[in-house]
Order: C-alpha cells, then sequence, then structure tokens
C-alpha cells in the first residue's frame, strides 16, 4: 500500500548541540536503512520548511504506523498521512 507522508520537524531551540547532532545521525541512519530496503520510496524537502513529503509503500497502515512511532525524530514531529490509490489516468497504470 502506498502512503503520502508529510513530516514537519520542530527541535527545542535550546537542545543541547551534541544531543541533536546524535538524534539526527540515529534519524539518518533509520531513514536509510528503510529506504534501502523499499519502504520508504522517497524522501523530499519541502522547500523553505523544516518538513519533508515522503512516500512510503507498505503492507498497511499498521505497519506505517510502527515505522513512524519509531523515528528517532517522532517526538518532536507533525505527522500527516494521506493513503494513497492508482488513479485511471495515470499513464504508467498497467
Ligand atoms: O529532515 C527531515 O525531513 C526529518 C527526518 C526525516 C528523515 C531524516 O533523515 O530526517
Amino acid at each position: 500500500m502506498l502512503f503520502s507522508v508529510t513530516m514537519r520537524v520542530d527541535l527545542p531551540t535550546d537542545m543541547d548541540p551534541g544531543a541533536k547532532r546524535e538524534l539526527l545521525q540515529r534519524e539518518r541512519e533509520y531513514s536509510q536503512e528503510l529506504q534501502r530496503g523499499g519502504e520508504w520510496v522517497h524522501i523530499w524537502r519541502v522547500v523553505g520548511s523544516y518538513a519533508n513529503i515522503s512516500v512510503f509503500d507498505v503492507a498497511d497502515g499498521d505497519r506505517l504506523h510502527g515505522i513512524l512511532w519509531n523515528l528517532p525524530l517522532f517526538p518532536y514531529m507533525t505527522v500527516e498521512v494521506t493513503p494513497l490509490a492508482a488513479h485511471p489516468s495515470d499513464i504508467r497504470a498497467g
């Protein structure tokens, strides 16, 4: 199943720099492992924001919830999930 996910990040401005660096590194590693595994299909930066729009290809909503819930940055995120379906006008549809 395909889902579009918008993640907006809001880190405390007074966060310890070392802790922030370590947190972002863990987030990067977590994200890239899921990308390599094929479930995190796209990640794009939202121009002008500390946010991304991503596409996930996962078994179901429970799997996506588990992925998002375990993002190291999840406690500092506002997440919007949109389920996606095939479009009848898609030229790439089989
Ligand atoms: O920067 C972001 O958009 C937030 C988060 C998502 C993946 C990652 O590496 O950081």
